[in-house]
């Protein structure tokens, strides 16, 4: 071919000559405009707005907000701590007497478990020592970061399925005699619950169950055991250590190579919905374990707006509109902060799309004066493109609200502290944040949506009522 077309191949070669160089040139000139466009912002960011709109184009002003994003953040701005300093974030406590801490018979826990010092203490047990009448952990404690760090580093010494409820659980141990109730990933983060299943008929999520968590403290009721994620080796820290006959033999390999397990349960335990890894690394919740039912019972009481768990079946509330009046009039609910304690919940779970609320539980201790336990959030963040007004009927129905409740609520709507912000910055402090974020965008902004739903039941509330504000915020009330 050289011989016959020299001069073609010569040309050709020239060709490609020109357009390597031609690419080069090209690239030389993007260069230019990179750094151009970086010293621009750079140096822009001291210029005034106003200036700055005028000489950057578009794009660029998009890079220059980026940049100035990191300078802010650079300089200590954290939405989320904004948020933590606000005074509505630290009101003053009620002062707590012997008789409103979690104590537990003597002979579970040694006596002197009491009175020693406490940095001889795990921090699961000093979790425990921290439970009072009116919430669950003070979220300015330190020691509430080195629970979640224990339950995401130590070594798994055991683990079991956990007996109880519907779905695959299991608890595992550590050293110091600590436990968490796991809940592995099951589908893809980003999949949306089908649009044909009902809500109980829904898998339970991993990530939900972290994301409820860091929900239930940004709305400041501190009502959830703290939950991290955390990848978990199936072979070595499940299989291989497990002393539960049930669980170990439902281990398998699947087609492509993967360790699979689906362990013994009511709902979805069976070959054709396993559990599976990577091959063998499984991303998992472990939500910190409460004190043993035996040091301190609690009571599960029945949600008034439980749903009724059919697929043909109305519950009473869904069908008589004036249902809160009765309610209103039921012990516990005619007196106390009950009532309101329901409506928060249902508030946490209407933003989190949570239709799963049958039971809620309370320390016995604390009788019927005390904070409601909001345990099991793995149905919740199914569906970001719909919301479901149903959630709300307690707070429409009855309309009450708690006054600290209301106003953290329109703190948060507030763009300085923009619900799906702080939940952001909340959430990458999860140790499965290098994995992937733990609620993708539209789940997040799916929660401001739903914040101004609320405020705007809320509206319509004081637009028809009086006396809609229970007011938690005067001496006395809790
Ligand atoms: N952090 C925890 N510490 C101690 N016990 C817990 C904790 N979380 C849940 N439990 C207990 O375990 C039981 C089962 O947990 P969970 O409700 O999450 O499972 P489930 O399979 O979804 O149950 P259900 O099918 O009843 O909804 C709960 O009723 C609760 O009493
Ligand atoms: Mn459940």
């Amino acid at each position: 071919v050289w011989n016959a077309n020299r001069r073609k191949c010569l040309i050709l070669i020239c060709r490609c000559f020109e357009v390597v160089e031609g690419l080069h040139c090209f690239c030389l000139k993007f260069k230019f405009l990179f750094l151009f466009l970086y010293l621009h912002n750079h140096l822009s960011i001291h210029l005034s707005s106003s200036m700055r709109r005028q000489s950057l184009g578009r794009s660029t002003r998009s890079v220059s907000k980026m940049v100035y994003k990191v300078v802010q953040k650079g300089k200590g701005h954290s939405k989320l701590e904004a948020l933590f300093n606000h005074p509505l974030y630290n009101l003053p406590r009620p002062e707590l007497q012997e008789d409103d801490w979690l104590k537990w018979e003597e002979d579970g826990y040694d006596k002197a478990a009491w009175t020693s010092d406490s940095e001889t203490h795990p921090p699961w047990l000093r979790f425990h020592l921290g439970i009072s009448r009116w919430e669950l952990y003070d979220r300015k404690d330190p020691n509430l970061a080195e629970v979640t760090h224990y339950l995401a580093t130590q070594r798994i010494l055991n683990v079991v399925q956990k007996t109880g409820g519907t779905q695959l659980k299991l608890l595992m141990s550590f050293p110091n005699y600590g436990q968490a109730l796991l809940k592995p990933m099951r589908q893809s983060r980003d999949a949306e619950t089908d649009v044909n299943l009902f809500y109980f008929s829904d898998f339970e999520r991993h990530n939900a169950e972290i994301a409820a968590f860091h929900l239930d403290r940004l709305l400041g009721f501190n009502r959830i055991p703290p939950v991290v994620g955390r990848l978990i080796n199936m072979s070595t820290e499940i299989k291989e250590i497990t002393t539960d006959r049930r669980l170990s033999r439902t281990f398998f390999t699947s087609p492509v190579g993967n360790m699979c397990f689906y362990g013994q349960c009511e709902y979805y335990c069976s070959t054709e919905h396993p559990v599976c890894g990577r091959p063998h690394v499984l991303e998992v919740s472990l939500a910190t374990m409460l004190p043993d039912l035996s040091l301190a019972p609690r009571r599960s009481w029945r949600s008034p707006w439980r749903r009724s768990y059919s697929r043909t079946k109305q519950a009473q509330w869904e069908k008589d509109p004036a249902y809160c009046d009765t309610v209103k009039q039921t012990p516990p609910y005619n007196q106390g902060s009950r009532l309101v304690d329901v409506i928060d919940m249902a508030i946490l779970d209407f933003l989190m799309s949570n239709m799963d609320r049958h039971h809620y539980e309370t320390f016995e201790k604390f009788g019927n004066e005390t904070f409601l336990l909001h345990l099991d959030n793995g149905r919740a963040f199914g569906r970001h493109s719909r919301d479901e007004p149903s959630i709300l009927a307690p707070l429409r129905q009855c309309c009450r609200i708690r006054r600290s409740t209301l106003l953290r609520l329109q703190l948060l709507s507030h763009p300085d502290f923009r619900l799906s912000d702080v939940m952001r910055e909340s959430l990458a402090r999860d140790p499965l944040k290098r994995v992937a974020p733990l609620l993708s965008e539209p789940h997040l902004s799916a929660l401001d949506r739903r914040l101004a739903t609320v405020l705007q039941v809320v509206r319509d509330c004081q637009d028809h009522h009086d006396d809609i504000i229970y007011n938690d915020l005067e001496a006395g009330a809790s």
